[in-house]
């Protein structure tokens, strides 16, 4: 049986826009009510994806959400036609009406949490949508991932879905940002590492002073016991509180692992040597690589800029171990200088690539928050949604897609226009019918 690491990116919306919502990602503040191009920021995600597909790689597709979110407007007390409903929450409400407008569904990182089959009691793949508590503009997302996860994913033999946890901050769940799985092969058993940034019903734990810490303990425990993981396999580590106070909103913006290498930040984690420890007790014989990069070589602000640790960590086919880094590591001296050293020093990082993903980056979104990583075998491959998988002609097709539906230039005042609601309900519409999901949209459904 062959075993795959399957990334499957977000597809970036029509509303993609720079509305400064998340306070602690450093990014999303800085870029707030800059002008966007939501077809550049898709046609860069596409190019992603298609270069992986082109190393060999299995990629898939993600497909955004609808926005603005009128069902939350009128869940919110507006009311009237669909126009009116715009109008009155943009007029009168105009924070909130930007928040329910956000393309945000594109960093698929946040989508879910999953869990192989080789790890789980059942020997099926869980998946948990992320209930995305601590932004409002967030929390309207699990609902809608959860329909698409289960429309790509839909087989019972092979995959079961879990209900996004409780809606509240004590199980604020950020998804697999905050999870990380290593393993010797992608379909031996492995090591589910849960990262949290505090404890929920423990005030006396170290909790940051300045930002919001998003995922809890609790929220990671629980998100185990769904997908029934034991104590073997599991291992819980608690962010450096004084990252997340630096910008560090996500542990995927300070740490990623791929098979045997936990790639990570000198102040990335409290109790690293206790908890490494223990990693390496429950990944076996076989020793971790666990590479380090100290402050002295790049600072954590150098890392919160380029996103050196946002990257992709892919083992393509050809078996050489390839980050994937935005070009902001490219165009930062000392992390350049860094990535240079890495790739000749003895480890299993042999290859850097870069991509500009920039519109993504603005928004605090690198790489890797744009893709959810679903270990999968060749049976469950098969019973997976096919048109969500890229390949030349998929590409070709959404490429077309975006240029027939985006705007070249989206300004946050532009989102109160009636007509990019129809542009946006037509252009998934469409979508759907590519990506033969079937209607998962609110809309669709009316
Ligand atoms: N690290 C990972 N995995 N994901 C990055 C998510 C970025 C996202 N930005 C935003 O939602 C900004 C939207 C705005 O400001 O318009 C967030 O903060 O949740």
């Amino acid at each position: 049986m062959q075993h795959f690491e399957v990334n499957y990116d977000g597809l970036v919306g029509p509303t993609h826009n720079y509305a400064g919502l998340s306070f602690g990602n450093v990014a999303s503040l800085a870029n707030a009510k800059a002008v966007s191009s939501p077809k550049s920021a898709a046609l860069q995600g596409l190019m992603k994806m298609k270069a992986l597909h082109d190393l060999g790689m299995k990629q898939g597709v993600l497909a955004p959400q609808e926005r603005p979110d009128i069902y939350a407007l009128r869940r919110l007390g507006f009311t009237g036609t669909d126009g009116e409903v715009l109008y009155k929450a943009a007029t009168e409400a105009p924070a909130i009406f930007q928040a329910v407008c956000s393309a945000s569904s594109m960093w698929t990182a946040n989508a879910a949490t999953v869990s192989p089959s080789a790890d789980t009691a059942n020997g099926k793949v869980h998946f948990t949508p992320a209930n995305l508590t601590n932004k409002f503009h967030r929390s309207l997302e699990p609902v809608t991932s959860g329909n698409i996860l289960k429309a790509m994913f839909a087989h019972e033999r092979y995959f079961e879905h879990h209900t996004h946890l409780p809606d509240n901050e004590h199980f604020g769940d950020e998804g697999a940002a905050n999870h990380t799985r290593l393993c010797e092969q992608y379909g031996h058993a492995g090591v589910e590492i849960f990262t949290y940034g505090r404890y929920a019903f423990d005030s006396s734990q170290p909790a940051p002073q300045k930002f919001p810490a998003r995922q809890t303990f609790e929220a990671s425990q629980a998100i185990a016991r769904l997908h029934g993981l034991t104590d073997d396999n599991t291992v819980y580590i608690q962010q450096n509180p004084d990252v997340i106070d630096q910008g560090v909103f996500h542990n995927d913006v300070i740490a990623v692992g791929n098979q045997n290498v936990l790639f990570y930040h000198e102040q990335a984690f409290r109790d690293t040597e206790q908890k490494f420890a223990e990693i390496q007790q429950k990944f076996g014989d076989n020793p971790v690589h666990f590479i380090e990069v100290k402050t002295s070589e790049v600072s954590v602000q150098d890392a919160v800029s380029t996103y050196l640790f946002n990257t992709q960590l892919i083992t393509p086919p050809d078996g050489i171990m390839t980050i994937i880094a935005p070009t902001e590591c490219e165009e930062n001296p000392r992390v350049k200088a860094y990535l240079d050293s890495l790739v000749e020093r003895d480890n299993p990082i042999k290859r850097v690539k870069f991509f500009d993903v920039k519109q993504s980056m603005r928004n605090g979104g690198g790489p890797a928050c744009l893709r959810l990583r679903v270990a999968l075998n060749d049976e469950e491959l098969k019973a997976a949604n096919p048109n969500c998988l890229m390949s030349d002609s998929l590409y070709k097709r959404l490429t077309q897609w975006v240029d027939k539906h985006y705007r070249e230039e989206l300004a946050v005042d532009d989102l109160r226009d009636p007509a990019l609601l129809e542009e946006s309900r037509s252009a998934l519409d469409e979508l759907t019918q590519i990506l033969k999901l079937g209607s998962v949209y609110p809309f669709q459904q009316d």
